[in-house]
């Protein structure tokens, strides 16, 4: 796959994963959907945000990782890796501190990992302001506690601070972009 990019952003609930994800894909870095048995939120678009499925249905799909989250499974298809990248030399995707190292394995020269750094409070802050629940969030800071989501992981190629969002996805864009030429 030579020449090909994969750009994963990581980062705590809320840090703006999705919302950076969408300004890349205005720059035509196209998304790679994932599959989950989480219910869509209000808005969400089977086949853009997620490919919705059941447990059994999850089954029977090939996954190059998966990963439960809050009770909820999720994974990137081999299928999904395969189209997009025949297409795009650049796409991306969000993922989870499991599948960001899972996804680092199996495609160590095309994966670079943005860890997406956000405070507690303001993950707190960006959470309610989507509207999830404080059943929801409670379970997230848990979770995010309890797995170091707040702390860059050691495979990390870049940080970056979600203030601005414009900002960060053109910094992501000039470090991927040196990043490739320097393959
Ligand atoms: N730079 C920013 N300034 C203000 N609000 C922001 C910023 N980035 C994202 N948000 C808002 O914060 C909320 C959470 O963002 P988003 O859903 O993109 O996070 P996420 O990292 O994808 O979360 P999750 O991992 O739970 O899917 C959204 O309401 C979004 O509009
Ligand atoms: N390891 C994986 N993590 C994934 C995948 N798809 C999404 N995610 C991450 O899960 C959490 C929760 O997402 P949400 O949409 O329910 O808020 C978040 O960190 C996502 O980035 C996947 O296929 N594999």
């Amino acid at each position: 796959m030579a020449g090909k990019t994969i750009i994963v952003l990581v980062g705590p609930s809320g840090s703006g994963k999705t919302s950076i994800g969408e300004v890349l894909s205005k720059h035509g870095i196209h998304r790679l959907t994932t599959t989950t048995t989480r219910k869509p939120r209000p808005g969400e678009i089977e086949g853009i945000d997620y490919y919705f499925r059941d447990f059994d249905e999850m089954k029977i799909e090939y996954f190059i990782e998966q990963t439960v989250y809050n009770n909820n499974r999720y994974g990137l298809t081999k299928a999904e890796v395969k189209n997009k990248l025949e297409k795009y030399d650049y796409v991306h995707v969000s993922l989870d501190r499991n599948g960001a190292k899972a996804i680092k394995k199996a495609f160590p020269k095309e994966v670079f990992i943005v860890f997406v750094q956000i405070s507690e409070e303001e993950m707190v802050r960006r959470m309610k302001l989507r509207g999830d629940s404080q059943e929801e969030i409670d379970e997230r800071i848990t979770f995010s506690q309890r797995t170091n989501e707040l702390v860059p992981p050691p495979y990390t190629d870049l940080i970056v601070e979600n203030i601005e969002i414009n900002t960060v996805a053109q910094d992501i864009i000039e470090h991927v972009t040196k990043n490739t030429f320097s393959h």
